[in-house]
């Protein structure tokens, strides 16, 4: 008769519903016989170590809490086995826990014996209650207590199965049990000496393998509350995947590093015999779950990431340890009489430092080991220090798939890189198939994710700040919401808005905002606008990248790039104050790129849509000069002269232009020529000139009365500018010309701005609407410009150039476009 061994944690027998669960899940595999190790009901193994210690420490308490775990036992039986039914056998393990404890309170101290025996019991209790169920259903089920039969011994490595004797006592158990269902204590077992004792922390786990072993079983379900073994931990990671498929090293590496599958020692019975492990959900028996045994599958070569946080490094430098052999077993004795763990070790070739990582708790400790061998180098000088560096985690890059591929660890690297984690100490072991790496707590949650994201095993996940969703943000926002599934799917890259600010109020989500549905959010909003906090919560530590797009025109908020540039934080804008404003500003900004080694990128602060600087950037990087830069740099003011024939008043034609959300805030940028000027100012810098606003030579449409006057004070007077323009047309007209907004600039530094009369069959009097117009002269194109043409204006255009920037930032981040 074949064998199928069942493990069922605490969650799946936590209450009389859960029972009936189990039945039903073993009830649907009875095709083979089954052994079932079950631990204790949720919660019951400590409640049963708090109530011995409670009544060692002599607490008056514990008789209420013995009444209250003997209470959840009996409801969990009557409800399964009905109010009538014998309750004997629960009543005489309360009566004998009952003595125990009164004992243990006379004697006031605690026993080993004792702790252990009261441990076990939850499962003595749990195993009861589901064999009486399984038979009152029809099925045949034998309880078979570990203890009269599981002998184990103890070694440095644990608690380990004596064979022998186990084999025989289990050998005359089934002499008189024929069952083909038999329910098993987990976590039980007794010692050598005939004590009674547990298996330790996982113990059911690692029953499930014993017994699966001693029954020779062919597989063994280890049946818990979750589908199987995650990529990462979902806390961690939402994103994180389920795997079908581990090898046991790749599971053993995981479980190390604290993942939440299963103890390595669980392992060891079902690795010698390669008897397959399959993690499954009770509560979703049909999902196959997580199988894991000797070969699984090279793809993905990454499988798996865990961190192991609350560690520390603990340095020792020197010279003198170079080429000195025996100094890397001085340091591991040392930190082994000091009892000290070792978590992970990296040794460069130089042989100048070897570092250790280590439990924060235990770092102190294993300096002063370290101090105390090595007392005479560090005396001598020939060692320098033993330093300990706290608040450290550890990040574990498991797969088997790694071993042998290159690119992985370059992978990596460059992930964790590109969501600027630095890297404490690295460690890679010759099997390749784990890589450790040493962060700063801080960093840990950033790094993980940045990782998983790296080789697919979720979205690249870039935390975006909005401010200003005005006429361009408005837009840019939808075509967002519009795109976002797509990129998700296709492109893996979830561009998540979490931060949306007006001039106002802001509104910080921690999931993220629906860019579809961001007016009611922001609508709803109270909280001021605070930028500090606006970025702090932008630049989460937990998601790989963040990116601020800042939609308004304000040089306040211009004011800020530098800082969150420097902070790491991406920032993409169509807003011109920086590139064109204070030149220390400007270079302020270009040293916090470099010190954040974060991206600003602002193509649609000239031509909107149009790919300007990139044109400019490409004849620069592939070694052109630029000799001259001329052309229409204000959509605004081209359709205004486009329009502009003496039949409509310019100000009603200003007016329709700031209706279509091609005019600046406050047109008054656009007509005094600032607008064009600092556009003008933003490509001299891209060529690489120093150019400042004020060397602009700037001819203003709009009248002196009119510029210092407030924004709404100066639309109800537009006006004013009307008869000035009409006679400006007027005297072109008669010199057979029309009048054009044209900028210029040069190699020698100048820099014009202002209305111009050209000949009707000049290039320039042929565009339409807001079509913008650039030349490039340049030391290749200098008998014919290199021109870019196109809208240059308009909410659809500039928002079009700011998500363009907002995928170039994606990309260079590692997303796949
Ligand atoms: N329109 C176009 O064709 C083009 C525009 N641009 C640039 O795009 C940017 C946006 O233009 P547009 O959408 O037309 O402008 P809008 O005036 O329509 O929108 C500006 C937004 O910025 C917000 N804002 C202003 N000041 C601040 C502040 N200090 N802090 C936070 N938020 C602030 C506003 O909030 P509130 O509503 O509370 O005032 C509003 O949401 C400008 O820099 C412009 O130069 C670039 C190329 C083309
Ligand atoms: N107001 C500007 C908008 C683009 O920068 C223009 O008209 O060009």
């Amino acid at each position: 008769m074949g064998w199928v061994a069942h493990k069922f944690g605490g969650s799946s027998l936590a209450d009389a519903g859960r029972i009936r669960q189990v039945a039903t899940v073993l009830g649907a595999r009875d095709d083979a016989a089954q052994v079932v190790v079950v631990s204790a009901m949720a919660g019951v193994t400590d409640a049963l170590t708090r109530l011995v210690t409670d009544a060692a420490a002599g607490d008056a308490d514990w008789r209420v809490q013995l009444a209250g775990l003997r209470g959840r036992h009996v409801e969990a039986a009557t409800t399964l086995l009905g109010e009538h039914a014998d309750l004997g056998w629960l009543d005489s393990v309360f009566a004998d826990l009952a003595d125990l404890l009164h004992a243990q309170s006379l004697l006031g101290s605690l026993s080993r014996e004792a702790l252990d025996f009261v441990q076990g019991l939850g499962e003595v209790l749990s195993a009861g209650l589901l064999t009486r169920y399984l038979r009152s259903q029809g099925r045949e089920a034998a309880r078979l207590d570990a203890r009269d039969v599981l002998v184990v011994s103890e070694t440095e490595l644990g608690r380990v199965v004596e064979d022998t004797p186990t084999r025989d006592r289990l050998a005359a158990w089934r002499a008189v049990h024929d069952a083909r269902c038999v329910v098993v204590t987990g976590f039980v077992c007794r010692a050598a000496d005939g004590r009674i004792t547990t298996l330790g922390r996982n113990g059911s786990d690692y029953s499930g393998a014993i017994f699966a072993d001693l029954f020779d079983a062919t597989a063994l379900h280890i049946w818990t509350d979750v589908d199987g073994v995650l990529s990462a931990d979902p806390r961690l990671v939402p994103e994180a995947v389920l795997l079908d498929r581990l090898s046991y090293d790749e599971a053993c590496e995981l479980a190390y590093f604290g993942a939440r599958v299963i103890h390595p020692q669980t392992l060891a019975p079902a690795i010698r015999r390669g008897m397959p492990i399959v993690i499954r959900n009770t509560f979703n028996a049909g999902h196959p779950g997580t199988r894991i045994e000797a070969e699984s599958s090279a793809q993905p070569p990454v499988k798996g990431l865990t961190t192991i946080g609350d560690l520390a490094i603990v340095n020792l430098e020197g010279a003198g340890m170079i080429g000195v052999p025996g100094t890397a077993e001085r340091v591991f004795g040392a930190l082994h009489d000091a009892g000290v763990s070792v978590v992970m070790i990296s040794q460069g070739s130089s042989e100048h430092s070897i570092c250790s990582v280590v439990r924060a708790a235990q770092a102190g400790r294993a300096v002063a080991a370290l101090q105390h061998a090595f007392a005479a180098e560090l005396a001598a000088g020939s060692i320098h220090a033993v330093t300990s560096t706290p608040d450290i985690a550890v990040l574990a890059v498991v797969g088997d798939g790694m071993a042998g591929t290159p690119g992985i660890a370059a992978q990596v690297f460059n992930s964790l890189a590109r969501a600027q984690v630095n890297i404490r100490a690295i460690a890679q072991g010759a099997s390749e198939r784990n890589i450790s790496i040493a962060v700063a707590a801080g960093d840990a949650s950033r790094a993980l994710r940045a990782v998983h994201a790296a080789f697919f095993l979720s979205p690249q996940t870039v935390s975006v700040g909005i401010v200003g969703p005005g006429n361009v943000g408005r837009v840019f926002l939808q075509q967002l919401a519009a795109r976002g599934e797509e990129l998700r799917r296709r492109a893996n890259l979830d561009l998540r808005v979490r931060a949306i600010a007006n001039s106002r109020v802001q509104c910080l989500h921690e999931s993220g905002i629906d860019p579809a549905a961001w007016p009611e959010t922001l609508a709803a909003a109270t909280a001021p606008l605070e930028l500090d906090a606006f970025a702090d919560h932008v630049r989460a530590p937990h998601l790989p990248h963040a990116l601020i797009v800042d939609l308004s025109a304000s040089s306040e908020i211009a004011g800020h790039y530098a800082g969150w540039l420097a902070r790491g934080i991406h920032v993409v804008t169509p807003n011109k104050q920086a590139g064109s404003g204070d030149w220390s500003r400007y270079q302020a900004i270009r040293a916090a790129q470099a010190e954040g080694r974060s991206l600003f990128r602002y193509e649609a602060t000239v031509g909107a849509g149009l790919p300007v600087i990139s044109t400019l950037r490409d004849l620069l990087d592939t070694g052109d000069d630029i000799l001259s830069i001329e052309g229409i740099l204000s959509g605004t003011l081209a359709w205004l002269f486009n329009r502009f024939d003496g039949s409509v008043p310019f100000s009603a034609l200003v007016r329709e232009a700031r209706e279509l959300g091609y005019t600046e805030p406050d047109p008054r940028d656009d007509l005094s020529g600032m607008d064009v000027a600092r556009k003008l100012t933003i490509l001299a810098r891209e060529a690489g000139w120093s150019l400042r606003l004020e060397d602009v030579e700037v001819e203003s449409l709009v009248p002196e009365a009119l510029r210092g006057v407030p924004r709404e004070d100066f639309l109800a007077r537009l006006h004013e500018l009307d008869e000035a323009l009409a006679t400006r047309l007027a005297g072109a007209r008669d010199r057979g010309c029309i009048l054009r907004h044209v900028a210029h600039l040069d190699a020698e530094g100048r820099a014009r701005v202002g209305i111009a009369e050209l000949p009707a069959d000049h290039a320039f009097a042929h565009l339409a609407l807001t079509d913008n117009i650039i030349q490039f002269r340049s030391r290749r194109y200098c008998d014919n410009p290199l021109i870019v043409r196109g809208p240059g204006a308009g909410p659809d255009v500039t928002a079009a150039g700011v998500f363009a920037d907002v995928l170039r930032v994606a990309a260079a981040l590692g997303a796949q476009l």
